[in-house]
């Protein structure tokens, strides 16, 4: 039995709804977010067409030949672009004592398109960050709709995020805006992970993604259907998978969320499981990964209801783009070499 639940937002959404409907879903949020951080969500204003419209769309990207998708490359760790196969590794970046070990795994299996903001801000605002949290994006020319699909898709991930927001401060009896002004200039970057079929078996200890938690607020992932998926890590250090029904969404806490609520919600340790090799060709897998972050220039304080005489703030304040730049960078292989 999935322990991670599919909550539908419509109560959120519909005027009609009642306020029992709304206190429920605010309910089984605060439930889930303080056991794994994780849920599934439905009932969003994203369509499921649109969704699988931008999947396809990605991956008539990865179809190409190598030649072409290198033309788009990331720059040396920077976070735009295309990123080949066998030059990330998710755990590589972890801190964690039980999962340092993970420094030495072989590189992980999935090439990947990196999109960050694509909106333009202030430019007495932007400045700052020209070389970081607003670095210009880059676009490939084919498929010649990728870049307006992702643009679309990036901003619908926004909005979704910034509604989740929404209902968290509801959540933690805070105003319902009390996020608007520390996220109206997100940072956030969408990852679109293309995982290819397996024909061969991995290396020893060689994984789709290794153990991570991820660094921002929140993140919502959407799959193609395929085997070989999502896994997290229970607190008895067990793997479950996570079932994602089709035209559902997976949402989960990101560290910067977690310290933020002064560890009332939990940013879970996850993975991507290998299929087996028995599913061929049609192993190939797809996830459109939207990491939510705050504005860089966001102090990152205890959220004034998280903290108090009796639950002091562990964490010290910080910004939260020096905070996402100290960890961001560290994915690479060549990183680490360096
Ligand atoms: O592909 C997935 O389902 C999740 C990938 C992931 O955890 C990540 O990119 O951080
Ligand atoms: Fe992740």
């Amino acid at each position: 039995m999935q322990r991670i639940p599919l909550l539908d937002l419509n109560a959120f959404y519909d005027p009609q709804s009642s306020t029992l409907d709304l206190k429920q879903l605010l309910c089984q949020l605060d439930e889930t977010l303080s056991d794994t951080g994780f849920l599934c969500i439905k009932g969003t204003q994203v369509s499921p067409e649109s969704v699988s419209f931008t999947q396809q769309t990605a991956l008539a990207f990865f179809d190409q030949a190598q030649t072409d998708k290198d033309k788009v490359k990331a720059v040396r760790h920077a976070n735009r672009g295309y990123t080949a196969l066998s030059e990330l590794g998710l755990s590589y970046a972890m801190d964690a004592a039980d999962l340092k070990a993970d420094r030495q795994a072989p590189p992980d299996l999935f090439e990947r398109y990196r999109i960050g903001p694509v909106d333009e801000f202030s430019p007495a605002l932007m400045a700052p960050f020209l070389t970081t949290a607003y670095a210009p994006n880059i676009w490939p020319t084919t498929p010649s709709n990728f870049t307006v699909t992702m643009q679309d898709y990036y901003r619908q991930m926004n909005r979704l995020s910034q509604d989740l927001l929404s209902l968290f401060a509801l959540v933690l009896g805070l105003p319902v805006n009390w996020f608007s002004d520390k996220v109206d200039r997100s940072m956030g970057s969408l990852a679109i992970n293309h995982y290819p079929a397996q024909l061969t078996p991995p290396l020893p200890g060689q994984l789709r993604a290794g153990p991570h938690t991820d660094y921002g607020t929140l993140t919502i992932v959407a799959p193609t259907a395929a085997p070989g998926g999502l896994q997290i890590r229970t607190r008895d250090g067990r793997w479950e998978d996570v079932h994602v029904d089709p035209g559902t969404f997976v949402v989960n806490i990101g560290d910067m969320m977690a310290q933020w609520s002064n560890d009332r919600w939990v940013s879970t340790v996850h993975r991507v499981a290998n299929p087996d090799l028995s599913h061929g060709l049609a192993g190939r897998r797809l996830s459109l990964v939207f990491f939510h972050q705050p504005n860089p220039d966001a102090v990152i304080d205890c959220i004034p209801t998280c903290c108090g005489a009796d639950r002091p703030a562990k964490y010290q304040s910080v910004l939260a783009g020096e905070y996402i730049n100290a960890k961001i960078n560290r994915h690479f292989k060549s990183y680490l070499a360096a």
